[in-house]
C-alpha cells in the first residue's frame, strides 16, 4: 500500500502534547517523511520538550545536529505515518521553510512589527523637529 500523504498544513495541526507530529528527513536520508510522536513523546532520551518546541513542524536540522544514532534511526521508522505531498516537499526544498523555525507562516517581516516601527520613526522625527523649534 502506498504511504498515505500529507500537506504541510495537516502536518501543522498536530501541535499539541495529545498529538504530535513531526517532519524528519531531506534529499540524503530519503525525503522528509512524517511522525507521530505522541506515544514517544516521554520516551524520547532528550526530552519532551525538545519534541514539543517543533510540534507540527520540520524538524530535520535539529534531529540531524543532535548526531541521533543508529538506534534512534531506527525508532524513527516505527513512529512514521506517511510522507509529504509532492508538491510540499519541492516546498520544503525550494523555500527551506521553516528549518525548523516558522511552519505554516513562511516567515519574513512581521506586519504588524514593521507598522509599529514605521510610526515611531515618524513620531522621532516630528518630537525631534519641535524640539529644535
Ligand atoms: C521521533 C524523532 C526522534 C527520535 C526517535 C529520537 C530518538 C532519540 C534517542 C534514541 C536518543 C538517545 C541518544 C541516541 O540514541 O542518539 C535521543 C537523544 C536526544 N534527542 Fe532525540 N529523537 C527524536 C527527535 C528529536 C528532535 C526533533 C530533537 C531536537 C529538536 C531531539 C533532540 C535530542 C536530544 C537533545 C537528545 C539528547 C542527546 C544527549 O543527551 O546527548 N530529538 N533522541
Amino acid at each position: 500500500m502506498a504511504p498515505q500523504q500529507f500537506t504541510l498544513e495537516e502536518v501543522a495541526g498536530h501541535n499539541s502534547e495529545k498529538d504530535i507530529w513531526l517532519i524528519i528527513g531531506n534529499e540524503k536520508t530519503g525525503g522528509p517523511k512524517v511522525y507521530d510522536v505522541t506515544k514517544y513523546l516521554e520516551e524520547h532520551p532528550g526530552g519532551s520538550e525538545v519534541l514539543l518546541d517543533h510540534a507540527g513542524k520540520y524538524a530535520d536540522e535539529m534531529f540531524e545536529d543532535i548526531g541521533h544514532s543508529g538506534d534512534a534511526k531506527e525508532k524513527l521508522k516505527t513512529l512514521m505515518v506517511g510522507e509529504l505531498t509532492p508538491e510540499d516537499v519541492e516546498k520544503l526544498a525550494s523555500e527551506k521553510v521553516s528549518r525548523a523555525s516558522e511552519l505554516p507562516s513562511k516567515g519574513g517581516l512581521n506586519p504588524f512589527a514593521v507598522v509599529v516601527l514605521l510610526v515611531a520613526i515618524v513620531l522621532g522625527l516630528y518630537l525631534s523637529k519641535q524640539y529644535k523649534n
